[in-house]
């Protein structure tokens, strides 16, 4: 038994809208840093902690947790598609684990995940396919929106389930930190847009598809040259998230509201919860050290955005 975090977040820009090369080149060396501890961890088990973005999960039903038992990756954005080996019977458990924990998770037999679930897995394992991997939709985007606290208590059931496999545990966040790309919200959408949360954008024809990547890629090259133009990326904010998680602080988020999050770093900053739940999870494991902090605000992928490993404090002081 033994556990690893990483934590990074993703952007649907990453290869369309790109930052100076310099930059590039600093961010590609962290994620190889991260790719590289993951692979010497070598896990036997991802459990991935990822929102959606109306690709899998829309308003006829939208949980705020949900577990996948099976899943495939659409590969918006260029990221790539296909399933995702998920081990089924471990999935269910650790659904069945959760709900006997107190928290109501929802299950997914067929579960459709994007660029949030497929971008890390290609930059950090290599690929969709290279190790089992239990996908926990964290819903961060779609009005009502699960608290911070709901989320770590997700997170310590899920740490508390993986604690009884006897396997090298794998715990990744997905996205944020500061941020709002254009994400239609239904109470402000046209009737065609709203039929698409509802559900019907779970087969998006191709040219809408088309134009709705362009419509985030013009929204990030407008970014860059007035940084108004969207919600401003809030590095204190930022830094002060990754303070309270790198110090095993985070229950201080519970007090904090979503409308008040919104305020502060934007729309899409929900996308932290998966970081508060998967670094709950590694807190399972006992108190742990967090290592390789890296942040940058990157306006040409509209993100704040940051990269934390951490791993069991038993275990940083025998490495
Ligand atoms: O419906 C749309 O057009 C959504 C566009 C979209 O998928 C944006 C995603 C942005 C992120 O994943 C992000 O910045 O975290
Ligand atoms: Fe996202």
């Amino acid at each position: 038994m033994s556990a690893y975090l990483h934590c990074q977040s993703h952007s649907p820009l990453v290869g369309h809208v790109d930052p100076l090369p310099e930059i590039l080149r600093e961010v590609d060396e962290v994620i190889s840093g991260a790719r590289a501890r993951i692979a010497h961890f070598d896990p036997e088990l991802v459990i991935l902690f990822a929102p959606d973005h109306y690709n899998g999960f829309f308003y006829d039903l939208m949980p705020s947790f949900c577990i996948g038992t099976a899943a495939h990756a659409i590969g918006d954005f260029g990221t790539l598609a296909g399933p995702l080996p998920v081990p089924k019977a471990l999935a269910e458990a650790c659904a069945e684990s959760v709900l006997a924990d107190g928290v109501d998770t929802a299950v997914s037999y067929r579960m459709q995940v994007d660029h949030g679930f497929a971008q890390p897995l290609e930059q950090l394992l290599g690929g969709l396919g290279e190790c089992p991997v239990i996908p926990v939709f964290i819903n961060s985007v779609a009005t009502p929106l699960p608290s911070f606290q709901r989320a770590r208590l997700l997170g310590e059931a899920i740490g508390r389930f993986a604690r009884t496999l006897d396997q090298r545990v794998l715990f990744l966040g997905s996205g944020g930190l500061s941020h709002q790309p254009p994400v239609p919200e239904l109470a402000h959408v046209d009737a065609r847009m709203a039929d698409r949360l509802l559900g019907s954008g779970r087969h998006l024809p191709a040219d809408e598809r088309e134009a709705r990547q362009q419509r985030v890629i013009l929204a990030a090259q407008r970014f860059i040259e007035d940084q108004h133009s969207l919600h401003p990326l809030n590095p204190d904010w930022d830094q002060h998230f990754l303070d309270l998680l790198t110090s095993g602080r985070m229950a201080e988020l519970d007090g904090l509201g979503n409308a008040e999050l919104s305020a502060l770093a934007g729309k899409s900053t929900h996308e932290v919860k998966t970081w508060v739940a998967a670094f709950a999870a590694l807190s399972a494991f006992g108190p742990y050290q967090a290592s390789d902090r890296y942040y940058r605000p990157i306006p040409e992928w509209i993100a704040g955005f940051g990269s934390l490993s951490a791993e069991p404090q038993s275990l940083s002081k025998e490495s």
